[in-house]
């Protein structure tokens, strides 16, 4: 990404607009921590602005917030000793390189050494010490002047209240939450007003501000500069600061017992060339998502205090130290819905569905909420703006409400009360709830779904019936049903023996379903009813299925690269499930195929060329309404399968490659559709006639 996205702004109201909300939500951001924009959304904004200024500079209003520190939006009154500034950008390597070579021309020579270190997302705090006592702590303000904010000394880890030594210094550094500070704060808040903060960040920006909160949270401080403090700026350690490279510098504040990142995964380095910067900031973002605080780049300085002296400052930054930007981790969105999912072992997860965002190169829908007790803990509500965090390859997670966006809509969520995958108690004992069937909860909903009626279709087998034969030991898995005996299901209470043969019955009519609904009632991932269908049809046999390795499945129309990966490990992971109902005698053919090879000719599909008397074959067909005449009794599912048996391809909506619509009684919006786009289309009677032979 070269040219980083920015807000179109048309004229020079959208500019004036465009202004006013910068300021404000810079004033929210770096005050009480509630802008009601994210990270992105601000960037892009002012990124807008700085266009339409340098295409109109006499439209440049003096509030404007490019060019200043903090946006302009802050003020303070404790003047600074040296300007705290902000940090000029880079988005890549080619940002990199030029930055490093407009440095060096500056200086006529090159940089020799580079300190490299990540760059911390808090807010920077200078905390003036004198005689070793921490005296005063000072927020970056304007840049110029800040805002006296020792009220929050003793509460801020990482920052001693007494040096390791009694000098008088100014060290500068980040405050930040860490991920477990932040989860208190968050409590602590809701147990006071039932809101939280939106994030790490905000929740330090708050808190740090914060004069008459009841409750008391802590932050965590980390170092990156120290200087002379006046009026003792011509001491011996005055003159080391002025002449230490920064990394020295660093390695001091860590002897004087301020933390430093020297300790963590992320720690400062020395690099002597463009190749070693590089590498590095690929290590910090590698590590970005597993660290228990929040970074948002790197920060790239000239090491020396001579480089440092000479290339000297701008009016926002320094020109010997840039940032190079790591991709947003965080965005707000929406949430739309909580789904209840049940793993493997019972457990019942919380899944967020949320209004899709893209964040750190990919579109995220859905999110972690870990368990209910979290959920009630963050006070999420359905319809919040929510803070979502993504880095790397972690699973997204909702971080919290963003409750100053709150519209009055929200609902409540609701937990379900019974499991719901099988319909079973739930053990609320713990934080993480679990269905009180375990791992046997998975088999249930699974049998369940095998016996349904576009599946095996075995009547006279509802949920209870199966729990009773699990719970008896009868069966473990679908595979198992084929094998119960008659004295077994009399011995379950309530089955006589006219409800036993119908079962038996029905249980032996389902060894004829075809492969394509034995397929169906495996429930492997992505292979519904039509893909089932089709997977049967192509391959012919279970043999043939179970043989083709992912390229092969692709084959299929409808199966991607990701899907074809998912479905080969499932297949071959129920194995056992798949060589008991081959050994009871399920069928594992699928009727009507013909395979390739002994088709007409060298066809590649078993649905062209192969079989060309076939009514609907090439067809795409749609059925809508209510049956009638001799489809009257047909489920969709079996009109679907009438369609694919015919060589047609059953879809769900009318477009223009449909090729014929079948209209029931009542047929609505699709008929109507159909008619528009010049659809041909038929009633079920007359379908009827054209698949007489298939009936
Ligand atoms: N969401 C909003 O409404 C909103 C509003 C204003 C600003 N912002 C965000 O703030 C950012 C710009 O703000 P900024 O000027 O405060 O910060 P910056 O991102 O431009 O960087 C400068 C700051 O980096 C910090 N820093 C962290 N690690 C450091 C290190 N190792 N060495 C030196 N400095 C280090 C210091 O606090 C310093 O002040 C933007 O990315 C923007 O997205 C957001
Ligand atoms: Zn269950």
């Amino acid at each position: 990404m070269t040219d980083a996205p920015l807000t179109a702004l048309a004229d020079q109201g959208e500019y004036a607009e465009a202004v006013q909300l910068a300021v404000s939500a810079a004033a929210a951001y770096y005050g009480a921590g509630d802008s009601t924009l994210d990270d992105d959304a601000y960037d892009r904004l002012v990124r807008g602005i700085e266009a339409y200024e340098a295409a109109h500079p006499e439209h440049v209003l003096p509030e404007s917030p490019t060019g200043k520190v903090a946006g302009g939006a802050v003020t303070g009154d404790v003047p600074h000793t040296v300007p705290m500034l902000s940090l000029d950008n880079v988005f890549s390597a080619e940002g990199l390189t030029t930055w490093i070579a407009g440095v060096e021309r500056r200086l006529g020579r090159p940089v020799e050494h580079w300190s490299v270190e990540p760059k911390l997302d808090g807010l920077a705090v200078s905390a003036r010490y004198r005689n070793g006592r921490l005296a005063q702590l000072v927020t970056r303000g304007d840049g110029t002047a800040g805002e006296d904010v020792s009220h929050a000394i003793g509460t801020v880890l990482g920052l001693p209240e007494r040096l390791a030594e009694p000098v008088t210094v100014e060290i500068r550094g980040e405050v930040m939450m860490t991920a477990a500070q932040f989860g208190a704060a968050c409590d602590k808040r809701r147990a006071h007003d039932g809101t939280t903060f939106a994030n790490p960040r905000s929740a330090a920006a708050g808190t740090l501000r914060a004069k008459d909160r009841p409750y008391v949270c802590e932050t965590t401080f980390f170092g990156y500069g120290a200087l002379p403090l006046p009026p003792d700026d011509r001491g011996e350690l005055a003159v080391r600061l002025r002449e230490l490279p920064h990394s020295a510098i660093m390695e001091l504040v860590a002897e004087l017992g301020v933390r430093t990142t020297a300790a963590t995964p992320v720690a400062g380095i020395v690099a002597d060339s463009a190749e070693r910067i590089l590498s590095r900031v690929e290590e910090i973002a590698a590590a970005r998502a597993e660290l228990p605080f929040g970074i948002d780049g790197i920060v790239i300085k000239a090491d020396s205090a001579a480089d440092q002296a000479e290339a000297g400052f701008g009016t926002r930054a320094p020109r010997w130290a840039v940032a190079y930007k790591l991709p947003a981790t965080e965005k707000i969105t929406r949430l739309l819905r909580v789904e209840w999912n049940v793993g493997r072992t019972g457990v019942i997860a919380p899944r967020a569905e949320l209004e899709p965002v893209e964040l750190d190169g990919s579109v995220v829908k859905y999110a972690t909420l870990h368990n209910p007790a979290d959920i009630a803990r963050r006070g999420l509500m359905l319809g919040d703006s929510v803070t979502v965090y993504k880095a790397g390859d972690v699973i997204p997670r909702v971080e919290a409400p963003v409750t100053h966006l709150r519209t009055g809509e929200e609902e409540e969520i609701v937990f379900p009360d019974v499991c719901p995958s099988c319909g079973s108690e739930i053990d609320k004992s713990q934080e993480r709830w679990r269905c009180v069937r375990g791992r046997d909860c998975k088999a249930l909903a699974s049998i369940e779904y095998a016996v349904g009626r576009d599946q095996l279709d075995i009547e006279g087998l509802g949920r209870n019936r199966i729990v009773q034969m699990m719970e008896a030991g009868f069966v473990a898995d679908f595979g198992d049903l084929f094998s119960l005996t008659r004295d077994q299901l009399l011995s379950l209470e309530r089955m006589g023996e006219t409800s036993t043969d119908n079962l038996l019955a029905a249980i032996e009519r389902a060894k004829a379903q075809p492969l394509s609904r034995v397929l169906c009632a495996l429930g492997v991932q992505g292979t519904g009813r039509s893909m089932s269908r089709r997977i049967a049809r192509h391959f012919g046999t279970m043999e043939a299925i179970r043989a083709a390795d992912a390229e092969a499945l692709q084959e299929v129309e409808g199966i991607g690269p990701e899907k074809a990966r998912l479905i080969v490990p499932e297949l071959a992971q129920i194995a056992p499930l798949i060589d008991k109902l081959v050994a009871a005698g399920v069928t594992m053919t699928e009727p009507g195929f013909t395979p390739p090879g002994e088709a007409a000719g060298p066809s590649e599909s078993a649905g062209s060329a192969g079989t060309p008397a076939l009514p609907l074959a090439g067809m795409s067909v749609v059925v809508t309404g209510a049956m009638t005449g001799p489809l009257a009794e047909y489920s969709r599912n079996q009109m679907n399968e009438l369609i694919e048996k015919a060589g047609g391809r059953a879809s769900s909506s009318v477009s223009a490659s449909t090729s014929l619509l079948v209209a029931g009684e009542k047929a609505g919006s699709k008929k109507a559709k159909a008619d528009k786009l010049g659809v041909q289309v038929t009633t079920p009677e007359e379908f009827a006639k054209l698949v007489a032979a298939l009936l």
